[in-house]
């Protein structure tokens, strides 16, 4: 290792490397400096697909035949299934769009797709990350979106319409997402939401799916996933950043206490209402939050439910900055970017040493608030609320 990093100094500082030109010439090197606009990878390929997913306008019809043609070009190549009939108007139009490309290369389709969804992207103010190559398995829906660019993996909730809401399935998927990118090949790793919303927290439809072994059972299973899921956070070994795009809800607060940075616009507040929902503080909020901002703010947040904004949560520790929205996106991600070139396992070390002394205890208290949750869970305030909820008799 000595001997390489000995020969590429040497290179650098004869200046051989330092032309894009004289590249070239290393072979190796090349292979790991060509992006997307020099050749597509199947990489590249994936995560535009999911980019497609993340785009906030429509990009219209004719557009989307474009992307309909091109994907299937890509992945079956040339038109090889029936013409439809003239009065099966949308698969005759999705049919002619994929015919149209004829012979072309299975290659040149998934580069055309890749170019096409990059400038889509750049055209539609996503509040996303533009974001190739993510070499993992993707979630199972949806609702959870993973993309890996410029060392950073980012985690997306993507449900905007229902405001983020974590249901059983997003809970599995964050969890999988975690333990990827615990060991893929980026520096950072960050959780954001796609939308108005961060987060609104435990989708409270979760509660009404009541397994045969009943409340109790469901009350059980609850706890179990609770516990598992934010152990993963207390586990997590690379600096990990909340990008907070908007209001969190209940455990997307409770867990920010788990994240080593975390970045809000100024249109984001944070709101526990446990009491109200007749539940308790969990995501090891419990012992996180007094030592953050003492034990009578976090009384306030935990107990009262009190709402804060984010320069009240910036005040008071659990925010690390706050950014006025309009340039909150591309603030946010330039910092990320510049903090991901840094060398990873630096920073992996250096967080290891500032977390690994609480580990344990967190564990614990993980445990003891997950227990105490499905007790909880069983109570008439907690099952009260949720059905107030569900009967749209109450909001927060
Ligand atoms: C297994 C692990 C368990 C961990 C324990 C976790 C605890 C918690 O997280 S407690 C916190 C639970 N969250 C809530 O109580 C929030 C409930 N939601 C609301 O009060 C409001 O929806 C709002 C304040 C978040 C937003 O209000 P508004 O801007 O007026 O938007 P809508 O209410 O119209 O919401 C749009 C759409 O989204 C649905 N929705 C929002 N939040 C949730 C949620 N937490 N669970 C389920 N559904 C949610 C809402 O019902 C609307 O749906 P549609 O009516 O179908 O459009």
């Amino acid at each position: 290792m000595a001997g390489v990093a000995g020969r590429l100094a040497r290179l650098w500082c004869s200046g051989a490397l330092s032309s894009p030109l004289q590249v070239t010439r290393f072979p190796a090197l090349q292979l790991h400096l060509c992006g997307p606009a020099m050749r597509a990878s199947q990489k590249d390929f994936e995560n535009a697909t999911n980019q497609v997913k993340l785009l906030k306008k429509d990009p219209g019809n004719e557009v989307k035949l474009k992307l309909y043609a091109l994907y299937k070009q890509a992945t079956e190549g040339p038109c090889n299934v029936p013409k439809p009939g003239v009065l099966d108007f949308i698969n005759k139009a999705k049919w002619d769009a994929w015919n149209a490309l004829g012979s072309l290369p299975k290659e040149t389709a998934r580069h055309n797709y890749v170019d096409l969804v990059s400038s889509l992207s750049a055209s539609s103010e996503s509040s996303i990350q533009v974001t190739p190559a993510a070499d993992r398995k993707q979630p199972g829906s949806d609702a959870l979106v993973v993309t890996s660019q410029d060392g950073i993996t980012t985690i997306t909730l993507n449900r905007p319409d229902k405001k983020n809401a974590l249901t059983t399935q997003m809970y599995h998927d964050i969890m999988l997402a975690l333990e990827a990118a615990s060991k893929d090949d980026s520096a950072i790793t960050v959780l954001t939401g796609n939308g108005d919303y961060y987060c609104s927290g435990n989708d409270l439809t979760n509660f009404t799916d009541i397994p045969p072994g009943g409340v109790e059972e469901k009350a059980r299973s609850g706890a179990v996933l609770l516990r598992d899921f934010v152990d993963r956070f207390i586990d997590f070994p690379k600096p990990l950043v909340a990008v907070v795009n908007g209001p969190a809800v209940g455990i997307s607060v409770t867990i920010l206490g788990l994240f080593d940075i975390v970045y809000a616009t100024d249109r984001a507040t944070f709101h526990t209402p446990f009491s109200h929902l007749g539940q308790s503080p969990e995501g090891c909020s419990s012992y996180t939050f007094p030592k953050i901002m003492g034990p009578s703010k976090a009384t306030e947040m935990l107990v009262f439910g009190k709402k804060l904004t984010a320069r009240e949560a910036c005040t008071q520790g659990l925010v690390t900055e706050v950014f006025p929205d309009s340039t909150f996106q591309k603030e946010v991600w330039v910092r990320l970017k510049a903090y991901s070139k840094l060398p990873p396992n630096a920073m992996r070390i250096s967080k290891q040493v500032i977390r690994n002394t609480e580990k344990e205890k967190l564990h614990a208290i993980n445990a003891e608030e997950s227990n105490i949750l499905r007790e909880r869970w069983l109570s008439d305030e907690c099952m009260n609320a949720v059905v107030s909820f569900l009967s749209k008799k109450a909001k927060l």
